[in-house]
């Protein structure tokens, strides 16, 4: 692997889709080709070897809804499918306007999309407590009739609405990460998409995909230490991490140590299912090495904040 600086980019929902927009194919494309000119804006910049991981959330959850409603002409489809399904689709769009933006720039570079399973523990407490939320948001009264009629789990979201929720284990290990590695330098590679298709591994060795999400961020963590990353950079919605957030003391964030990670994670500070897992991520990442840093922001502020000038950076000290 090659001797640049070497960042995993998390891509979250608004990298994918425009807030409100019509959840379409054509809507998904649009916002990606914007996504890809920040990409790009980073690599052109900065020079960095970059692999990139996309959320599944809202899409995985929509896969899932379409296939069970058409069960009565198609036999549904297993929600680790679900998550391969969104990995091509994703992967095929991000693959069309990163080497597109590429090109228009002069930096010409293959773009590949692995389709990328991740080993879980089977005995996950997560199986029993689902925690993930998918597809679309609903309000209280939507999200009690889809509980009472069709047995949905469902959870509030970080003060956003109501959206069903699916167990989230942990990731232990990327199947493909020797391809990914073999990839590197010569590819912008695309992997570990929605977290990952989990799997549990056999007795025999061989591998069987389990109905479960796992969370994009925790899994971009894995790859950013399996690809010996200097950065971890997560792009979500928001430019920086708050303490209190939401509340008429929020107070933004422009450095974490993995210790006040810790701290405010037992004090409460971030969601579970939204902020939690990026901190963990982030923390966890940190912990790495003390010349490794996470970085937490928005997509638009991503080159300011590999400037130093915007986000959250969590260290280790
Ligand atoms: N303490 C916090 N600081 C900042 N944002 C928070 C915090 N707690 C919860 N959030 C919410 O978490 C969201 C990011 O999670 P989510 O939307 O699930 O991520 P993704 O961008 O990966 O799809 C933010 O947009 C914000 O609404
Ligand atoms: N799989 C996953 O974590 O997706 P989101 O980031 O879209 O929630």
């Amino acid at each position: 692997m090659g001797s640049h600086q070497k960042v995993v980019i998390a891509l979250g929902g608004n990298a994918l889709q425009e807030p409100g927009a019509p959840a379409t194919a054509e809507a998904q494309l649009e916002v990606v080709k914007k996504t890809a000119e920040i990409i790009t804006d980073i690599k052109c910049i900065f020079g960095y070897e970059l692999a990139i991981v996309h959320g599944n959330g809202p899409q995985i959850g929509r896969i899932l809804l379409a296939s069970e409603l058409a069960a009565e002409v198609t036999p549904a489809m297993p929600l680790n499918v679900c998550t391969a399904m969104s990995q091509g689709y994703i992967g095929y769009h991000i693959q069309q306007g990163l080497s597109h933006a590429l090109a228009n720039r002069n930096r010409p570079l293959p773009v590949v999309t692995v389709i990328t399973q991740v080993v879980v523990d089977p005995a996950d407490p997560a199986f029993q407590n689902p925690t993930k939320p998918i597809g679309p948001f609903y309000s209280e009264e939507e999200a009690g009739k889809l509980a009472a009629e069709r047995g949905f789990v469902l959870r509030e979201d970080a003060g956003r609405g109501w959206r069903r929720v699916v167990p989230s284990p942990l990731p232990q290990r990327i199947v493909e990460i020797h391809s990914i590695k073999e990839l590197w330098d010569s590819t912008i590679v695309i992997a570990a998409g929605g977290g990952g298709i989990p799997v549990i591994e056999k007795e025999d060795g061989t591998l069987e995909g389990v109905p479960a999400v796992i969370d994009k961020d925790l899994a971009a963590e894995k790859l950013a230490e399996e690809v010996g990353a200097d950065i971890l950079m997560i792009l979500t919605e928001v430019e920086q991490v708050a303490l209190n957030y939401k509340k008429a003391n929020q107070q933004n964030l422009s450095r974490l140590t993995a210790a006040e990670c810790e701290q405010y994670i037992r004090e409460g500070h971030f969601a579970p299912g939204s902020m939690l897992p990026k901190i963990q991520a982030a923390q966890a990442f940190a912990r790495l090495h003390p010349k490794k840093k996470a970085i937490i922001t928005s997509l638009a502020k991503a080159v300011e904040a590999l400037n130093g000038s915007a986000g959250t950076v969590i260290t280790q000290q």
